[in-house]
């Protein structure tokens, strides 16, 4: 058995997303196309005898136990009863709170992987279970394909969509997502559409309905957003802070990414139908 892994936690991108309801819990019902791309922190982690679980440096700004890698971690180690621990370090290139769900994708990379290193043999349905106690956008980095997600972004539909070049910058500043979802100015009564109708593209359907607050709340985001407008239809993933457009080549990608004012942080990252976890650990 391996007793070390060193695996990716890739970045996503919420090709559209309609807020459709707000359920008793306060939370809110979403209709959302998740998308990788090829954007990655790296984790890696070795098994231990002495059931610790501990994470060798420090995420800024985050304390120990509050990381999602060890909250991850123990939480597996908890439902499963083993009586092994891990030796956990990250490699983080995502932006935090960026919308590019980066900390939920650790957290998934951290139950896929020790799932094999702890030789627990569950199955991704119950490691998407578990990991949406950690957060709404946990399951679909589990499930490791481009999906339509439902309710709050746990009932997963895989499908396939196009994997243009994207442009995605980052303006600076980090969003708060209870924020977005507590303002009373938030589309939160999208009608519902079908997933037939959502995978057709194209603009009405193609908008994120947090838009229009954050641009309010948040002037970096909504010139950043209208100067990437100017090349091509430029969109908010998730909550923000990161915006993004699309493009056929992987050139014209990279030409207008020069262009980005150098206060911004600007990607280019190939669009991916499976995601690059599950491509290393070869479930595919
Ligand atoms: C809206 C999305 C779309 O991908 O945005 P991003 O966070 O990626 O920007 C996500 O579903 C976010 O998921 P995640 O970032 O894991 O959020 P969570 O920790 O689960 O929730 C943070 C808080 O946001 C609110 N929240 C979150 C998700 C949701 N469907 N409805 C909500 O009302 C709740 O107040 C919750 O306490
Ligand atoms: N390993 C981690 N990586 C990133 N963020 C983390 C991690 N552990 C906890 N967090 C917390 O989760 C928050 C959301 O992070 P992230 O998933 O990167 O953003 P978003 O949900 O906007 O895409 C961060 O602001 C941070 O406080």
């Amino acid at each position: 058995m391996n007793s070390q892994l060193t695996l990716p936690a890739p970045a996503k991108l919420n090709r559209m997303l309609h807020i459709v309801g707000r359920r008793e819990d306060g939370f809110h019902s979403l209709q959302t196309l998740f998308q990788f791309i090829d954007l990655n922190d790296h984790l890696t982690l070795a098994a231990r005898d002495d059931g610790d679980i501990q994470l060798t440096q420090a995420v800024s700004g985050v304390n120990h136990d509050d990381n999602l890698i060890v909250r991850a971690a123990r939480l597996l180690q908890r439902h499963s009863g083993t009586l092994l621990g891990a030796t956990l370090a990250v490699n983080k290139q995502l932006p935090m709170g960026g919308g590019l769900g980066g900390g939920s994708s650790n957290a998934a990379t951290t139950l896929v992987g020790l799932n094999h290193l702890w030789q627990l043999n569950l199955s991704l349905e119950e490691l998407a279970r578990l990991g949406l106690q950690l957060g709404a956008d946990v399951p679909v980095f589990v499930h490791g394909h481009s999906a339509w997600a439902e309710g709050i972004g746990e009932q997963l539909t895989s499908v396939t969509l196009d994997t243009p070049w994207f442009v995605i910058i980052h303006p600076g500043i980090s969003v708060s997502t209870p924020g977005i979802f507590q303002d009373p100015q938030l589309t939160r009564d999208s009608r519902p559409i079908t997933m037939a109708r959502a995978l057709q593209g194209g603009a009405p359907e193609w908008r994120n309905d947090c838009e229009a607050v954050v641009k309010e709340r948040y002037p970096p985001i909504a010139e950043a957003l209208d100067w990437l407008a100017q090349h091509a239809p430029s969109r908010l993933t998730g909550t923000g802070a990161c915006v993004f457009a699309a493009f056929e080549s992987q050139q014209t990608a990279q030409a207008i990414a020069q262009l980005a004012s150098p206060h911004w942080s600007t990607w280019v990252a190939r669009g991916l139908n499976t995601s690059p976890l599950h491509d290393a650990l070869g479930y595919l």
